[in-house]
């Protein structure tokens, strides 16, 4: 067995490569070829030889499997023209590019391995990640969605930096520097006054002193309440992936409505969401935690009181790590059907590497 490996090296192509070290998926019996679009020729990393090109048909021809994290553009450049040359591999793919065409499946294997297996009897080829926003979503509330119960959810998403890449990352930072520059003397004294100290962090980030070139404005001390491109219905791209998405990854006959504004914090790595469901029938909540904690062994259910909320369900607790913590789960006071979550997860983990490397394994282990 041969698999391609592209977009190794860039952030979620590292943490991939991190994850399958760790669970030692290349000890797994197959042959690893990696590819670039920039360095062709130099050594490859575990021994693999060199790179090859990464737009090389007839080496990519030759591969049972290609997973990319290289980004949509290279799908869309590549991936037509390699089925349309008659290549029957399987292709695994963390872009957004081919998530909603018919013979696509998205994959999160702990929500949805019953979809995946169907999808492989019938032959299909092409294993898509899933938006990072409703993986994580799925991976905590999954129990709730699986048990019929959702008639509806919204969510108000506060996501981190890294979901729009490496340099935002950077720029985020850098932006956080600045602004503690600009009052860092007055800080030293406990005894200036705040109000001279918010002016000026104030009229920093609106004067044009702050990197902005990825985000285009300030997001350190401040929100940025859009996401991605402008769709129809004054929707952001990010929300409509919410509903489409949630159910493509269900495989639900009958679509539950999910909707909901997100927005990007100044957070590094992890994605939270503030939800509210609408259940179809008042059940206690006792039932309601169980669903959700006994649904995947990621998940991990956070009593609602203010010391461990603040201690586990934030993205300081959860960076780095594959748990999902699901918390501030009540009855609210709309009715007993309407329940309250707050739900927090590694973005780069759950929400862009790891259903890609579990995908590999399923295929792997077939
Ligand atoms: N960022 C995210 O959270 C998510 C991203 N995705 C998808 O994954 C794709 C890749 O995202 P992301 O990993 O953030 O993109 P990166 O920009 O980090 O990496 C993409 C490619 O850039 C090239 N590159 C150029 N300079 C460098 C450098 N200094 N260090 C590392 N790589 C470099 C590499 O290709 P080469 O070796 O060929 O030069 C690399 O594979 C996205 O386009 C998106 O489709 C999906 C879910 C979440
Ligand atoms: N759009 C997401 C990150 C991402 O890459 O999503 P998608 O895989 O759906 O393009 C964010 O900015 O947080």
């Amino acid at each position: 067995m041969k698999v391609g490996i592209v977009g190794w090296r860039g952030m979620v192509g590292s943490v991939l490569m991190q994850r399958m070290q760790e669970e030692k998926d290349f000890s797994f019996g197959f042959e690893p070829v990696f590819f670039t679009t920039s360095q062709a020729g130099q050594p490859a990393p575990m021994n693999a030889g060199t790179l090859k090109k990464a737009d090389d048909i007839e080496e990519l021809k030759k591969l049972d499997i290609i997973i990319t994290c290289q980004g949509g553009d290279y799908t869309k450049a590549v991936h037509p023209e390699l089925r349309k040359q008659g290549w029957q591999g399987y292709w695994i793919d963390a872009a957004s590019t081919l998530r909603m065409e018919d013979n696509a499946v998205i994959i999160l294997d702990p929500v949805n391995r019953n979809v995946i297996d169907a999808a492989l009897a019938k032959g299909q080829k092409d294993f898509i990640g899933g938006n990072c926003t409703v993986s994580l979503m799925l991976m905590g509330l999954g129990g709730l969605f699986r048990a019929g119960l959702v008639e509806w959810l919204t969510s108000m998403t506060y996501q981190a930096a890294s979901g729009a890449g490496a340099p935002n990352m950077r720029e985020l930072l850098s932006q956080m520097g600045v602004l503690h520059g600009v009052v860092a003397e007055e800080l030293k004294n406990p005894a200036s006054a705040i109000l001279e100290i918010d002016r000026k962090v104030t009229t920093t980030l609106r004067d044009g002193s702050l990197p902005t070139k990825e985000f285009g404005f300030p997001l350190a001390g401040s929100v940025l309440p859009w996401i991605d491109r402008e769709v129809e219905d004054g929707q952001s791209r990010e929300e409509w992936k919410g509903y489409a998405e949630t159910n493509k990854i269900l495989g639900t006959s009958s679509p539950i409505p999910v909707d909901g504004i997100c927005v990007r914090v100044g957070a590094m790595r992890c994605h939270s969401q503030a939800l509210t469901i609408k259940l179809n029938k008042d059940i206690p909540i006792a039932d309601i935690e169980s669903l959700i904690k006994n649904d995947n062994q990621w998940v991990k259910f956070v009593p609602n009181t203010k010391a461990e909320t603040l201690t586990g369900l934030t993205p300081t607790a959860v960076s780095g790590s594959l748990t999902v913590p699901v918390g501030r789960v009540r009855k609210m006071k709309m009715g007993p059907q309407y329940l309250s979550a707050f739900t927090c997860g590694d973005q780069l983990l759950w929400g862009a590497a790891e259903p890609l490397r579990r995908m590999l394994r399923i295929l792997l282990e077939k």
